[in-house]
Order: C-alpha cells, then sequence, then structure tokens
C-alpha cells in the first residue's frame, strides 16, 4: 500500500493520541485497490474490541490493557504487523473466547505501537479488508483463527444512484460537522478530501455515534450499495438528533443571553452613570429643570424648551435619538438668552488699551474711538459693522482683541478662510446624522454673552460652492434688519444677534462680495515704516516674545540698529508678522544658550544677528543703481502688501518679437503689449529709428520669477523701461512710479497708493511719479510717512517719460 498519507504518523507523538483525538488520514481509490489486490493470509491473531469496530482503511488508535492482547500487539509488532480485529459481542467479557466474538472483522496493519507508563500499550492501527473467521485455532497466549475473505459486491462504476447516494453523504457529513460543536473544523475539510468511495462509507461509518452492534451490522454488509444507504439512514438520524439537540439548546441559551444582554446593558449603564457623577435619566431631566429656571429666555423659547424636555422625558435613554435630543436641550442651556455684559464706554480708558496694544495705528484708533463713541450715544448696535482691511500682520485681528477689553466684553473669533458650507455659519437640521448648530451659534456658546466682540477673520476669503452661499447667510447675520433673529437650523428657533459687535478682517476689498462690503465700515489698516516696524518689535514683539520663551528682559537686549537689521535684511512685508518670528528665533538663541549654561552675547550686535539669522536675504530690496538702461523701479501690491518690483527689458537681435516671463497674470502680460505698441506709433516723436523693431526681439522680466503678479500698475514701468532701452538713457535715480497706462499714453489712477509709498519709503526710494487723480489719496497720508518723497503727479506718458528718463546714455550705450 501507498504510505505516503501516512509517513506523517510516525512522527506523532504520544499526546496526539491523548484524549479523543481523531486521526483522519485519507485512504486513496489507488490505495484501496493495492489493498484488493494483497492476499489475506490464511490464519491470523484475533485482536478482541471491547467497545469499537474497526472498517476497511480507517485508522484508529487502540488501547490494550489485557495481557493477551498486549502479548498478541508485541509478538506482531515484530513479525508481519498484520492482525486480524474483530469487536466482542459483550465487551464485558474479560477474556473472550472463540464463541464471544463476531464473526466478520477486519484485517489490520500496526502502524504504531506506544507503551504507557501505565504498562498499557496504545497502538495504532490502520484496518485494510475485511475478513471471515473461519475457525479459531487456538486462544491462548492469544485468539488466532484462520480467516476467509469476504466478497464485496459494488454497484456499477457509472451508477447514477450510488453517486446519489455518495454526495447525500458527504452533504449530511458536513452538515452534522457543522451542528457538532465537539467535532473539530478540520474532519469537514478531510471528508471534502475523500475520493474512495468505499473509504467515504467506512469513514463516516466509524467516526458515526452508533453502538458497537449497529456499527458490526454496518461492516457486516456485502453491497456496497446497501451500505452506503444504511449510513445515510444512521446518518439523517444522527442529524435529526442533532437539530433536536440545538433546537432544544438554543431555546435556553436564547433565554438565558436575552436576560444576560440585559443585565450586561443594566451594569454597563450603572457603571457609566458612576462615572458620569451618578446621572440617572431622571436626574438628568430634573438638573435640566433647574437650569432651565435660571435661564432668562423669552417665553416662547421657554415654552419651546419645556415641550422638548417633555419629548426627551418620554424617550428610551438607550435609543440613539435621546443623545440628539439631550445635546438639542443642551444647547439651549448653553446659549447666553439675554445674557449680556456691561459695557464699559469710559473712552479715554479705551484709548489707553487700544494705544497699550498697538504701536502707531493712529487713524484707525481714532475712527474706532469715533465708532466707539457713537455707540455710547445711540445705546444700540444698529450701527454699520467694522471691517478692518489691510496687508496680513498689521494687527487687524489683535486690534479687535484689544477693542472687546476696551469695551470689556468677551472676545471671540471665527475665521472663514476657505469656508464653503452654508451649514457652517447656520448649522444643520437636527434630523442630519451628527447634526450640529453653527459656528455662530458655537462661538456665542463659548463667549458665554450674547454681546461679544466677534471678529469674523478673513472675510474676503469666504468661498462660494454647491453646498450653498456661505456670504448670502453671513449677510443675514450681519444686518442689523434681520439678525435680531437669526435663523440657526439645529436650533429651529431665531436667536438675537443684534448686541454683538461683528468687527471683519480682510486682505483685500475686493475679494469681498459687494452686498457684504455695503454692510461695512471699512477701515484701512496700512502697513509700516521700517522706523515703525523697528518701535513696534523693540515695544511689543521682543517683550511678548521673551515672555513667551521664558527669557528675562535682561537675558537679551536687542537695540534698534539690529532690529532695524532684522527688519531691512530678514522681513519683506507690509505688516510685522516675519519680524516677529525673526525675533522669536533671536530669543530662541538667547533661551537654548541660557538652558545650556553657556556663554552668549546678551546685548546682540550685528554679528550675532547674521550668526542666528543667516547672512540678510534681502538686501535687494533697496534700490538699485540706475547703470543699465531697462531697469526701472514700480510700486505693486502684492501678497505681502506693499512692495517694489523692477522692471527689466532687454534687445537682441531678432525679427521684432516680444517676450514676456516673470509669472505674470493677464492684465500684466496686456501693459506690455500696450507699451509696445504706444512705442511703436510714437517712435517718431521719442526719435528712435522705426528699422529697430524688426531687427530685434525685445524681452521684458519681472524678478522674482516665483511670484505670481498681475494688475494693471505697471504700466507706466514698463513703458518707462522700454523706452529707456530703446533710447539707451539713463533712468533717474531713486524713483519709483505706479500707474496704468492707455493705448493713446494717458495715466490712469491705480489703488494701493498708502501700502506702496510705505513700501517706498522702505526700499529709500524718493520719488514717486503717479496719477494727477491718486493725489487725493496722498493728502489722506499721515504727514509723518511722506517726509523725504517727492511726488510727481502726472496725465500722460510723455510727462512720465520727462521726469523718469534722464538725457544721459547708458556706459556703453547699444547703437541701434
Ligand atoms: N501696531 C502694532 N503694535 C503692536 N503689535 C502689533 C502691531 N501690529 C501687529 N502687531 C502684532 O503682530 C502680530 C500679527 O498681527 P495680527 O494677527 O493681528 O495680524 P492681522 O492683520 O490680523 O493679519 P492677517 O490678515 O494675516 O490675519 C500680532 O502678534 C500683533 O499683536
Amino acid at each position: 500500500m501507498a504510505n505516503t498519507k501516512f509517513t506523517n504518523l510516525d512522527n506523532l507523538s504520544l499526546q496526539d493520541f491523548e484524549g479523543d483525538a481523531e486521526l483522519i488520514p485519507l485512504m486513496t481509490p489507488e490505495d484501496e485497490d493495492e489493498i484488493n489486490r494483497e492476499e489475506l493470509p490464511q490464519t491470523l491473531p484475533i485482536l478482541p474490541l471491547r467497545n469499537t469496530v474497526l472498517f476497511p482503511g480507517v485508522v484508529i488508535p487502540i488501547t490494550a490493557g489485557r495481557d493477551m492482547s498486549i502479548d498478541l500487539i508485541n509478538e506482531s509488532n515484530k513479525g508481519s504487523k498484520i492482525i486480524g480485529v474483530v469487536s466482542q459481542k459483550d465487551e464485558k467479557i474479560e477474556n473472550p473466547g472463540a464463541d464471544d466474538i463476531n464473526t466478520t472483522g477486519v484485517v489490520a496493519r500496526i502502524l504504531r505501537v506506544l507503551k504507557m507508563p501505565d504498562g498499557n500499550v496504545t497502538v495504532i492501527i490502520q484496518g485494510k479488508k475485511r475478513f471471515n473467521v473461519a475457525e479459531v485455532i487456538t486462544e491462548k497466549p492469544y485468539l488466532v483463527a484462520t480467516v476467509r475473505e469476504v466478497p464485496e459486491t459494488r454497484p456499477e462504476p457509472d451508477s447514477a444512484e450510488f453517486k446519489a447516494i455518495i454526495d447525500s453523504i458527504k452533504d449530511k457529513a458536513l452538515q452534522i460537522i457543522k451542528q457538532s460543536p465537539n467535532i473539530p473544523s478540520e474532519a469537514g475539510f478531510a471528508i471534502k478530501n475523500i475520493e474512495s468511495d468505499s473509504f467515504l462509507i467506512n469513514f463516516v461509518s466509524s467516526n458515526m455515534n452508533l453502538t458497537v452492534e449497529e456499527k458490526q451490522n454496518l461492516l457486516e454488509i456485502n453491497d456496497l450499495q446497501e451500505r452506503a444507504l444504511q449510513t445515510l439512514r444512521h446518518m439523517n438520524t444522527e442529524m435529526q438528533k442533532l437539530e433536536l439537540k440545538n433546537d432544544i439548546q438554543s431555546r435556553v441559551h436564547n433565554d438565558m443571553s436575552q436576560q444576560q444582554r440585559e443585565y450586561f446593558l443594566h451594569q454597563q449603564m450603572k457603571t457609566i452613570q458612576e462615572e458620569l457623577g451618578g446621572v440617572s435619566q431622571e436626574d438628568e431631566l430634573e438638573e435640566m429643570r433647574q437650569r432651565a429656571k435660571k435661564k432668562k429666555w423669552d417665553e416662547k423659547v421657554g415654552k419651546h424648551f419645556d415641550k422638548e424636555l417633555s419629548k426627551m422625558q418620554r424617550m428610551n435613554p438607550q435609543v440613539a435619538e435621546y443623545s440628539i435630543q439631550r445635546n438639542y436641550l443642551d444647547l439651549f442651556l448653553d446659549l447666553p438668552w439675554n445674557k449680556f455684559s456691561k459695557d464699559k464706554f469710559d473712552l479715554k480708558r479705551a484709548k489707553r488699551i487700544l494705544d497699550r496694544d498697538h504701536y502707531g495705528l493712529d487713524d484707525v484708533k481714532k475712527r474706532i474711538i469715533e465708532y466707539l463713541a457713537v455707540l455710547k450715544l445711540r445705546n444700540d448696535m444698529k450701527s454699520p459693522i467694522l471691517c478692518l482691511y489691510g496687508p496680513p500682520g498689521v494687527g487687524k485681528t489683535s486690534l479687535g482683541k484689544s477693542v472687546a477689553e476696551a469695551l470689556g466684553r468677551e472676545y471671540v473669533r471665527m475665521s472663514l478662510g476657505g469656508l464653503r458650507d452654508e451649514a457652517e455659519i447656520r448649522g444643520h437640521r437636527k434630523t442630519y446624522i451628527g447634526a450640529m448648530p453653527g459656528r455662530i451659534l458655537q462661538n456665542l456658546k463659548k463667549a458665554g454673552t450674547s454681546n461679544p466682540v466677534f471678529v469674523l477673520d478673513e472675510i474676503d476669503k469666504l468661498s462660494n460652492s454647491n453646498q450653498g452661499d456661505p456670504s448670502s447667510a453671513l449677510l443675514e447675520v450681519l444686518d442689523p434688519e434681520q439678525n435680531a433673529d437669526f435663523h440657526d437650523n439645529f436650533l429651529e428657533l431665531g436667536f438675537d444677534l443684534s448686541k454683538v459687535m461683528f468687527i471683519a478682517t480682510a486682505n483685500n476689498l475686493g475679494n469681498i462680495q459687494p452686498a457684504l462690503r455695503d454692510r461695512m465700515e471699512i477701515i484701512n489698516v496700512t502697513g509700516y515704516t521700517i522706523e515703525e516696524k523697528v518701535e513696534i518689535g523693540k515695544r511689543h514683539l521682543l517683550p511678548k516674545q521673551l515672555k513667551e520663551h521664558g527669557v528675562k528682559p535682561e537675558q537679551l537686549k536687542i537695540a534698534k540698529p539690529q532690529l532695524e537689521k532684522i527688519v531691512e535684511g530678514y522681513t519683506r512685508e507690509s505688516g510685522v508678522r516675519g519680524l516677529e518670528k525673526q525675533i522669536a528665533k533671536m530669543v530662541r538663541y538667547a533661551a537654548k544658550n541660557i538652558a545650556m549654561e553657556e556663554e552668549y552675547k546678551v546685548k546682540v550686535d550685528t554679528e550675532t544677528v547674521i550668526d542666528v539669522l543667516g547672512s540678510p536675504k534681502l538686501e535687494r530690496n533697496k534700490y538699485e543703481n540706475n547703470e543699465v538702461a531697462g531697469v526701472v523701479t514700480g510700486l505693486a501690491w502684492t501678497q505681502v502688501g506693499g512692495d517694489i518690483l523692477f522692471i527689466e527689458s532687454i534687445l537682441s537681435k531678432g525679427k521684432g518679437n516680444l517676450t514676456v516671463t516673470g509669472n505674470l497674470g493677464k492684465v500684466m502680460k496686456e501693459s506690455a503689449t500696450l507699451a509696445m505698441e504706444y512705442i511703436k506709433s510714437n517712435a517718431d516723436a521719442l526719435e528712435l529709428n522705426p528699422g529697430v523693431f524688426e531687427n530685434y526681439n525685445v524681452h521684458i522680466h519681472v524678478p522674482e520669477g516665483a511670484t505670481p503678479k498681475d494688475g494693471p500698475s505697471a504700466g507706466i514701468t514698463m513703458l518707462t523701461s522700454l523706452v529707456s532701452l530703446f533710447t539707451q538713457r539713463k533712468v533717474k535715480k531713486n524713483i519709483a512710479m505706479t500707474g496704468e497706462i492707455t493705448l493713446r499714453g494717458k495715466v490712469l489712477p491705480v489703488g494701493g497708493i498708502k501700502e506702496k509709498i510705505l513700501a517706498a519709503k522702505r526700499a529709500h526710494i524718493k520719488e514717486i511719479i503717479m496719477c494727477a487723480e491718486n493725489e487725493r489719496d496722498i493728502k489722506e497720508i499721515n504727514e509723518e510717512y511722506l517726509k523725504g518723497l517727492t511726488f510727481h503727479y502726472v496725465n500722460d506718458m510723455s510727462e512720465v517719460l520727462e521726469l523718469a528718463l534722464t538725457k544721459e546714455q547708458v556706459k556703453n550705450a547699444k547703437i541701434l
């Protein structure tokens, strides 16, 4: 017989056969054929089995305790290892004789013998084929008998009926395995893999829960199909018994588990409640009732609350809606209905606070104080909403905070940057999963009063999307006519926002929805000059950073020249946020040395600044010389506020192409084309050789290439640059300009003048050219900022060129 499937048996240890462990090696049809071809010996030692029946092909462990059996096994194991195995008629008989054993048995091969510590022997045997005992020759020391093969009738190989029976046996076996918790699931795997039909029948018969007699009867059936049928019958009975058993058990179990579940849940609830301070549903409701008594809400709100509370009372605390309802009622209890802080309208004090927190910004502070004065006199909030607008980091947000302190009101801030869903402002309906009130109400809850100073940061960054229009929701918030009854979807009732003081901040007025802009009183917070930045650094930013880093003022001193170095060399902005970061770096330098007890310069000198911050990055920000034709300084409005920008242009041999580079937007590119066309059509007046346009390519570039730039205000700068290029005339020193051009050479006014003036000052510019109409902007600027600057107001390009270009040509001028 092919032994391949059983080789691993040799490696099995004793533990593998302990308990009821089943062995389920599988016999293939080839193994079976081989067994059938083997000759049956004439005589066999007979091993009587008390309580089991061996079937052909099946492997079973047997424990032998009787002397006759131990002797038989030991002898046979030394010899052929082939024995005859027959079950006893009565298991109680200790020393069975010829009459006490069944006549049909199975030839078996000893696979392994294991001697147990108690003297017993466990033997693993595998059944081979059936035999009949012809005659018992001797009974001592163990039974030996002559044997006869038992013929087996097999069905036709393609018998559909037999196949159906076999399939049914497999199915039933799998069902039984599934329903029986004691049978390992590997048995199912074995059954699926059995290829030999007779082995399947034997394997199932051997493992079924049958009496020895029933099993013996099965073994004695010579007709294989009949044996299969009988096996299936037994299996059906077994299955029914199992189903019944499982049914009874599951009924008992269900009753138990329902009870257990409830007990368990109650225990859990109790524990959670204990952890939460022992609040039961009733306690919870009572607590809410008590809190509600203290609320100063209107009758309508009170009634609504009572109604909703009794709804909660009727709810099962274990359902999800209960907690939604509790959150809903909590919001009612948390909102500051009719709760106001008392305003401190001491305007002198207010001014003191604004001055304490912010250096400069005189105009802005004046406007704020005026605004507060009106509030004081009218004593209602129906004055327009303030909108502080200006470049980043100039103190818009922190001004809002100071206003709150000055008025003695609570302060909340909500950033609108990137907000695109209307529900963020107005909330979701209560029925929506994960519903919440909108951020306006959430912030009021946080503020704890109904009249806080509410800063709406970055109102220009609201975006529109398909999730509704947040700006129209904001309109309702800000409209004094409507906001006394602001509707939040979650709250379902109106809430009065009319006493809230809203202050919006924005970087760019152009991006604010016009209807929103109309509702607000715009206050321009401009950027700072170098001197102001140095003062802010000294008075505010350095002390603030020292405090934040736990460094004492006497442990780090940065004098004005060093602060100026930091401003000029390391920051390029209208505001002071970058400066604050650089100062923080300086403070960290001190902090590190203090902590490591290392020596450092307490009085920072310029070398230390360079050591700590690296070499200055922005020296180029200053005005450059005028030795090259085609390089002109413009004044622009960029992401950091007002800034200077250089426009460079060069000529190269070619066919009159115009190239524009430097990450320029459409409008700026158009300005370049306009400038070029203007020069072409005014070539005579500019005394240019007309052939020059066909023989040269022009390239205009605006550094820095990585920063996107756009807008019409570079028009006059581009034109000046090109005229300088074509005429090779020097550009006047320390001059900068800003203005839009038309095709006819008219100069138009542009925006952001205040910022641009400050940027020019920071870059040490002395003269500025701009449109005559922009003169009114200059008049609004504090005299202080205009010191040292000369302004030229123009209407036409010819005036610009007259002012900006000298008569002198640059060194090594090209002859065109
Ligand atoms: N005039 C000033 N005096 C003192 N500190 C100032 C002044 N201006 C700005 N700061 C400080 O600069 C930092 C940045 O200011 P803030 O955040 O208010 O800028 P912002 O204008 O709101 O900027 P953004 O537009 O980016 O929101 C804050 O620490 C603020 O206190």
